[in-house]
């Protein structure tokens, strides 16, 4: 398929205005995007708000603006899922095994005193305070969303809220703050784009993140107004590796919107009915400048057990599925098929 023949899809617009008195409305808006594209733009919600939203993007930019050394204070721990990493991440479906040309931070609210960034070098007043104010926000409208699921699922109605406790040291959520470097800037990687743009996709290097599912529950995605690159494969519709040669989408959300995607997690966890997705963001044409983004990644406690209701998949510990999906993936990276 070429770059250009994208399919255009109508990705489901949520609205979560008034949420209490529409909840039934909106529940089954949710189920319905859930279980068919597993991937669908939340708009007017009363929080994150979009001034929320503006802020965490100005903290995250003052992160990245540190120097090298101040930033790798922070270091990525793989195990801990935590910590500051400047290109570092391999995808298996990236055919040059290239680090992606991009830095990021994560953090979990438990370890909040252990691997967050100092804030005396970052200068920004209550910095982590208002980093954690915004987590317990996006956790609680993810949490909204999971009571729904879990109703509908025929679960109690908090069951996946319980599962998902962000305070407890068993906790996995994370936040990761995600900055793309202009393309210019990578010598290597440049090479690399300018070397293999084809028309057979699976050739193609020009990724800012190459096509991937997520392992989690459920992403919320923060994107730039104007942003663009952002692309996706509705609802497992994609049968092959990866995604390439289906039919991919763009979305390109506004400020203050957010995009939400099904994990494998989740998927599982609903007996497939509801749908994880590939997605990737490709450098486009005219947007070589360095690109901002947020992932709010829901996952489940490492002692949670994970079994749906008709136990179509054998039961498994939220740690387990991390650690099965991340060796998956050294496997397919490492050329060894399971
Ligand atoms: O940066 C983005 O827009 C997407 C990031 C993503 O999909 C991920 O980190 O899993
Ligand atoms: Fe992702």
């Amino acid at each position: 398929m070429s770059v250009d023949s994208k399919k255009i899809r109508k990705v489901p617009k949520i609205d979560l205005s008034n949420f209490d008195s529409r909840r039934d409305e909106i529940k089954e808006q949710l189920w319905n995007a859930a279980t068919t594209h597993g991937f669908f733009c939340l708009v007017n919600q009363q929080f994150p708000s979009k001034s929320d939203i503006l802020e965490i993007f100005q903290l995250s930019e003052s992160f990245f603006k540190l120097s090298p050394e101040q930033k790798n204070k922070t270091p990525h721990i793989k195990l801990k899922n935590t910590g500051y990493e400047f290109k570092a991440q391999i995808r298996p479906s990236s055919t040059t095994k290239l680090p992606e040309n991009k830095e990021s931070l994560q953090m979990q609210l438990h370890r909040y005193d252990e691997n967050w960034p100092n804030e005396e070098a970052l200068g920004y007043e209550d910095w982590k305070k208002k980093v954690s104010s915004f987590i317990l926000k996006v956790q609680e409208l993810s949490m909204m969303i999971l009571d729904i699921f879990s109703e509908k699922l025929g679960f109690e109605k908090e069951f996946l809220r319980r599962c998902h406790d962000i305070h407890a040291d068993t906790a996995q959520s994370t936040l990761r703050f995600l900055h793309y470097f202009e393309k210019s800037l990578d010598v290597e990687g440049e090479t690399a784009i300018n070397s293999i743009i084809s028309d057979d996709e699976s050739k193609t290097t020009n990724w800012r993140c190459a096509p991937h599912t997520d392992f989690d529950v459920m992403t919320l995605l923060f994107c730039k107004e104007g942003d663009k690159g952002f692309e996706y494969c509705p609802g497992r519709e994609s049968f092959n590796d990866f995604g390439y040669g289906d039919e991919w989408s763009s979305i390109s959300p506004q400020t203050g919107e957010i995009v939400i995607n099904i994990g494998d997690m989740l998927m599982s966890w609903s007996d497939d009915k509801l749908k994880s997705n590939f997605h990737r963001v490709r450098y486009v044409d005219d947007s070589m400048a360095d690109r901002f983004s947020i992932a709010w990644f829901n996952q489940a406690n490492t002692d949670v057990s994970i079994q749906g209701p008709d136990k179509r998949y054998e039961p498994v510990t939220g740690k387990e599925f991390i650690e099965r999906a991340m060796k998956r993936n050294f496997d397919r990276l490492n050329g060894i098929v399971n």
